[in-house]
């Protein structure tokens, strides 16, 4: 696979060569300028996030072991202790926007209905006063429409993209969790944090959240 041309910074070890490596999240091409305002603090309705570097305490590590569900794979892992209830990274990537109908249930799929590395960050229902539909929104204005905004890592993110999830690893459960946050620059993010009343994560420990029994269930053959 040639490598990415456009990382922002050079990437941390084991990033792979095929994957954007990025230090502040993208709005997707097709991002309605109407919906920024949504996902940013500042007063000026812009969407400036500032740069996020590689956090010392975390490490990309390749998983080898049989007995792991994801062997094969890659995993995010300590490199340091880190405390209980800290900010471990923030998840990074392409910012993007669905519509559902609100009758038909019909999803106008992208690219990023089926990636592995998407995540939501913010719902609007059809009926909420902030959703713009109608009045910005790319799309016909003859049926209202839920609007969802997710942060997708498969093509573009940082070493968040690399958290698994719990299940068949540890039995005791996750020790992470993802959390809604804001960034330096005011955009509204996805953020890991280690779990609060669990007396942090050790060196060397894999770093594992929960995807949600939905995230799962969705996956199902
Ligand atoms: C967000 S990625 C996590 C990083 C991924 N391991 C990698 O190397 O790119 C999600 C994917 O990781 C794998 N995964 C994560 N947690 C898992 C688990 N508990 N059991 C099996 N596969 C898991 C699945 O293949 C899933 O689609």
């Amino acid at each position: 696979m040639p490598p990415a041309k456009s990382h922002d910074v050079p990437p941390p070890s084991h990033w792979p060569n095929e994957v954007i490596y990025l230090v502040k999240p993208r709005l997707s091409p097709w991002f309605p300028p109407c919906i920024i305002p949504l996902i940013t603090t500042t007063t000026t309705k812009t969407f400036a996030p500032r740069p996020v570097k590689h956090p010392a305490h975390v490490m990309i590590k390749r998983i080898t072991q049989g007995s792991h569900p994801a062997n094969g794979q890659s995993g995010l892992f300590a490199s340091k202790k880190i405390r209980d209830d800290e900010l471990i990274i923030p998840y990074l990537g392409i910012l993007h926007v669905t519509y559902t109908s609100v009758d038909a249930d019909e999803i106008l799929e992208d690219e990023h209905s089926s990636s592995d590395y998407d995540l939501s960050l913010l719902r609007l229902s059809a009926s909420d006063l902030r959703n713009p539909f109608g009045t910005c929104a790319p799309l016909s204005t003859e049926k209202a429409r839920h609007i969802s905004i997710g942060v997708d890592a498969a093509k573009m993110g940082n070493a968040a993209r690399f958290v698994n999830d719990y299940r068949g690893i540890n039995t005791i459960g996750p020790n992470a969790e993802f959390r809604v946050g804001n960034g330096e620059g005011g955009e509204a993010r996805m953020e890991i944090w280690s779990l609060k009343g669990k007396g942090g994560i050790g060196k060397g420990d894999e770093i594992l959240v929960s995807y949600g029994k939905g995230w799962w269930g969705a996956r199902k053959g």
